[in-house]
């Protein structure tokens, strides 16, 4: 058994002249509950759609739980559950009928239970109260819930989502996101894209970065914070002074404001710092080591920020 439950390497897809996908190397190891982050319009939807194999890759090839894609597809497509905008529900049945259509459609689905399946699944997305009225009727949120119940039909060794939460009140959010731990817990790998930072830090363990089409980061949360280097914040009345101190001592990045210097530490001792400032003369009212936050680390990855609400 391969230790990642999604790899891809040099997947590519082209729009006519314009690259939506890179070269994106991923690897997903299982397990895990990985964030797929960025921006909108970073090439997300489109790299989850190549996985899926509802569309070809322009180039590069992939991989979910260890099958060759697409040549293995029908024995890996069964393990795996999927919410993507596609082909939708019928607007005229209820949202009962809508998973039992679906299920009777799955080749692959267990026949016997397919009643405590399909009830299990509306109610792990909080839809029991709802199941028999009409799609038509159903609310964003309700319709978000009702493709996440399709995608757990069936017990998946791996879930791909694309937005899971979009369309949610922060109630339904809250429901989802517990949900998707719940399923994690029990053994499944979670592969979910979003364009909000907090969802990540909230349920996530690995993170990939897109940025125009391209991986620019993927590692865990915690070497990613690990790995930022922190900034020391100076109060002074002599702001300037400061900064030259900083800049003799190496540090990079130093800018003013105010009562204030600032600088990234990099491999400086922050007490050194405080014995240079000292040693010069320059009156120190306050100082500060400060880790950049998760928000500040994406944004030096892809220069944008992120909807960080939710
Ligand atoms: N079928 C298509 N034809 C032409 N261009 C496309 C097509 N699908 C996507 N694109 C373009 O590819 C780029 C990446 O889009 P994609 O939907 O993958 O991004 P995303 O990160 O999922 O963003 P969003 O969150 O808005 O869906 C965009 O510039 C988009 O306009």
């Amino acid at each position: 058994m391969t230790a990642f439950a999604v790899e891809s390497s040099g997947l590519t897809k082209r729009f006519g002249r314009q690259v939506a996908v890179d070269a994106v190397d991923l690897a997903v190891p299982r397990g895990t509950v990985y964030g797929f982050l960025g921006p909108n319009g970073s090439g997300k939807t489109t790299t989850i759609r190549m996985l899926l194999g509802l569309i070809r890759p322009t180039d590069g090839g992939h991989a979910l739980l260890g099958e060759r894609m697409p040549a293995g597809a029908a024995r890996v497509l069964p393990k795996v559950g999927a919410l993507v905008e596609g082909p939708g529900f019928h607007p005229y049945l209820s949202g009962i009928d809508n998973l039992r259509r679906l299920d009777a459609a799955d080749r692959t689905a267990d026949r016997k239970n397919a009643d405590a399946r399909i009830r299990s699944a509306l109610d792990r997305v909080g839809l029991g109260a709802a199941a028999r009225k009409r799609y038509r009727a159903y609310s964003l949120g309700m319709r978000q819930r009702l493709a996440l119940a399709a995608a757990i039909l069936a017990p998946r060794d791996l879930l791909i989502l694309d937005e899971p939460t979009n369309g949610l009140d922060p109630q339904g959010t809250r429901e989802v996101r517990a949900l998707i731990a719940a399923l994690a817990a029990e053994g499944s790998t979670v592969l979910l894209s979003t364009h909000l930072l907090s969802e990540v830090e909230q349920i996530c363990g690995h993170v990939g970065v897109m940025h125009q089409g391209k991986l620019v980061a993927q590692s865990t949360l915690a070497d990613l914070r690990a790995e930022a280097t922190p900034r020391v914040r100076v109060t002074t009345d002599r702001p300037h002074d400061a900064a030259r101190v900083l800049r003799e001592l190496g540090l990079t990045d130093v800018v003013t404001g105010g009562v204030e210097a600032a600088g990234v530490l990099g491999p400086i001792a922050p007490e050194k710092v405080v014995a240079a400032l000292v040693h010069d003369g320059v009156p120190v009212r306050g100082f500060g080591v400060v880790a950049p936050d998760l928000e500040e680390l994406f944004v030096g990855l892809t220069g944008e920020g992120f909807d960080v609400s939710g």
